[in-house]
């Protein structure tokens, strides 16, 4: 069985999805998760790219033990020398530097010849290779680039020091067939390639993301790349979930697999949706809400009689309802402390105790509190920098009439500690509210998004709101849940802010240090 090495790019291909905004803080949680999942390899950022990512790249170097990290750099010096920087610290320091070989990028992107290209990509790997041991070369747009330039380059890069070759489908063009056979081509013409691991990184512009990916396998690739959830660029990224469980369940044909423990998908998949506020469509292969639920009669009879017979995968193998452990209003804190280990969660004594009075104070209100409530709660808290002052919502009040203007009431302590009081209108009740908060806000803020949807499902499932507003030059999106919309709407707007506050004081001690 040929074991396939994962090179997850979730915290750098996947937040360069639009609209995703990810801070130091939140990224190593994801990090953690991610460590917890087994990927071997973690692209954590692209350092040089600015200083919030070097940070997070540095603080991920430095705490993940069990996966590799790697970062981005452009073909120069200044790049890979930040790289370094960053990652230095990391248990087994590794870089990932890129360029482009297709015609289209080589001419119109990067203005240069393909001699220019090849010389700046030779220069730039044996510069890295003075520093880091593993040096990972990518040709972007490898599947529109003359085959016969990709043999010269990659021999060349190959003798300059690169350990692993990847040739992206950069803008999601290829078929499976053609980008297979590209690796083939490859394999068969550059005669030093069995010195390197192959890697394949694929974009979802033809939704064939996934059967790229697995084509590449099928001609020797031992690296594939991707994202959790298929978050990424336009488009996306190969579904990590889908290879890694397709290659499980179709182990009789591909007869590969890969190191990820399959039963943390769900958990991670949830954690990363949560964060970027990037929901997974219901109808997701492998995570979707969906992906288990038999609705039509004939399927559930045949589920019923013999569960094989319309169920491949089993929600079990990806982490779905493994226990029975059922927290309600008369549950302990030993119990909350079992299930949120059970979750995957590890906080302080401290958080852990914030999250159980969360946890009690909803038990309170809502008859059921399921794993998706506590998923939530644990999230939250393990996000929330206590040390530093922020705005905290004190409460909230709407008056709505069909004939009236929405008027919002809303208390907020301030970051000084100052308790704020202010009524404002608006055209629905939250925008009454947001008008009313952006008084209460030290400096402009601009709303620029708003999403809301339900946790779980029932009557009293949790509101979960998502916002993204402009706030002191940054964008910044914000996450709330709570019963109710409109204190969960309230949540999430202040919650952006504070993200903003928390990662300026996050930049402030680390570079003093
Ligand atoms: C396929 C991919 O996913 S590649 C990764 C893409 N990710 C990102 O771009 C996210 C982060 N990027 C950024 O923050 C910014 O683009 C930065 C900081 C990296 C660069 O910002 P700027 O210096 O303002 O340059 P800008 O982004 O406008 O243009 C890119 C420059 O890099 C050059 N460039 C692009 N790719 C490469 C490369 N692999 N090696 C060397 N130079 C490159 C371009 O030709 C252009 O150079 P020019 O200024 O001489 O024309
Ligand atoms: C940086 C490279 C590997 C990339 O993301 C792409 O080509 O899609
Ligand atoms: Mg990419």
């Amino acid at each position: 069985m040929q074991k396939i090495n994962i090179f997850d790019t979730t915290l750098r291909d996947g937040e360069q999805s639009a609209g995703v905004n990810l801070n130091a803080i939140e990224k190593l949680e994801i990090a953690k998760q991610l460590e917890r999942l087994g990927v071997d390899i973690m692209e954590a950022g692209f350092p040089a790219s600015s200083q919030g990512d070097f940070l997070a790249v540095q603080s991920i170097a430095r705490s993940i033990r069990n996966s590799s990290i790697t970062g981005l750099a452009r073909a120069n010096k200044r790049d890979i020398d930040i790289a370094w920087d960053a990652l230095k610290d990391s248990e087994e320091p590794r870089i990932h530097i890129f360029l482009a070989t297709s015609p289209i990028h080589m001419t119109y992107k990067l203005r240069k010849t393909p001699d220019e290209v090849l010389e700046s990509a030779v220069e730039a790997v044996k510069y890295a290779k003075q520093r880091f041991s593993h040096v990972q070369w990518s040709a972007e747009d490898a599947s529109r680039s003359d085959k016969w330039f990709l043999v010269k380059i990659i021999s060349e890069v190959i003798q300059a020091g690169a350990t692993v070759i990847n040739l992206p489908d950069t803008v999601g063009y290829s078929t499976p067939k053609e980008y297979g056979e590209l690796f083939s081509f490859i394999r068969e013409n550059v005669p030093s390639i069995d010195k390197v691991i192959l890697s394949a990184h694929c974009h979802d512009d033809l939704g064939m993301a996934t059967a790229n990916s697995l084509a590449a396998i099928e001609n020797g690739v031992r690296q594939i790349e991707g994202t959790i959830n298929g978050i990424g660029e336009r488009a996306g990224n190969a579904a990590l979930e889908e290879i890694a469980v397709a290659l499980h369940i179709r182990q009789d044909y591909y007869q590969a697999k890969t190191g990820l423990k399959l039963d943390e998908i769900k958990h991670t998949s949830q954690l990363i949706s949560k964060l970027t506020g990037m929901v997974v469509p219901g109808n997701k292969a492998v995570v979707g809400a969906n992906a288990f639920a038999h609705e039509s009669g004939i399927h559930q009879d045949g589920v019923l009689k013999e569960a094989s017979t319309y169920e491949i995968i089993t929600p079990e193998l990806i982490g779905v309802a493994s226990n029975n452990l059922v927290l309600g209003k008369h549950s302990g804190r030993h119990a909350f402390k079992q299930k949120a280990l059970e979750l995957g969660f590890e906080l302080t004594p401290e958080k852990l105790k914030d999250a159980f009075d969360s946890f009690k104070a909803l038990t309170d209100r809502k008859k059921e509190v399921t794993e998706d409530d506590l998923f939530a709660i644990l999230t939250d808290k393990q996000t929330e920098q206590i040390d530093v002052k922020t705005y905290e919502l004190q409460s909230v009040q709407v008056q709505y009439g069909t004939n009236n203007i929405p008027t919002a009431t809303v208390v907020v302590k301030s970051p000084n500690g100052t308790v704020l009081e202010e009524a404002g209108t608006g055209a629905g009740s939250v925008e009454a509210i947001y008008n009313t908060l952006s008084r209460m806000i030290d400096g402009p803020v601009e709303l620029k998004d708003y999403k809301l949807h339900s946790l779980g499902s029932g009557r009293d499932a949790l509101a979960d709101a998502f916002v993204k507003v402009q706030y002191s030059g940054v964008e910044s999106g914000g996450r709330g849940s709570a019963q109710d919309v409109l204190e969960a709407s309230a949540k999430a707007y202040l919650n952006a802010i504070n993200r903003v506050i928390v990662h300026e004081e996050y930049k402030k001690e680390k570079l003093q240090v």
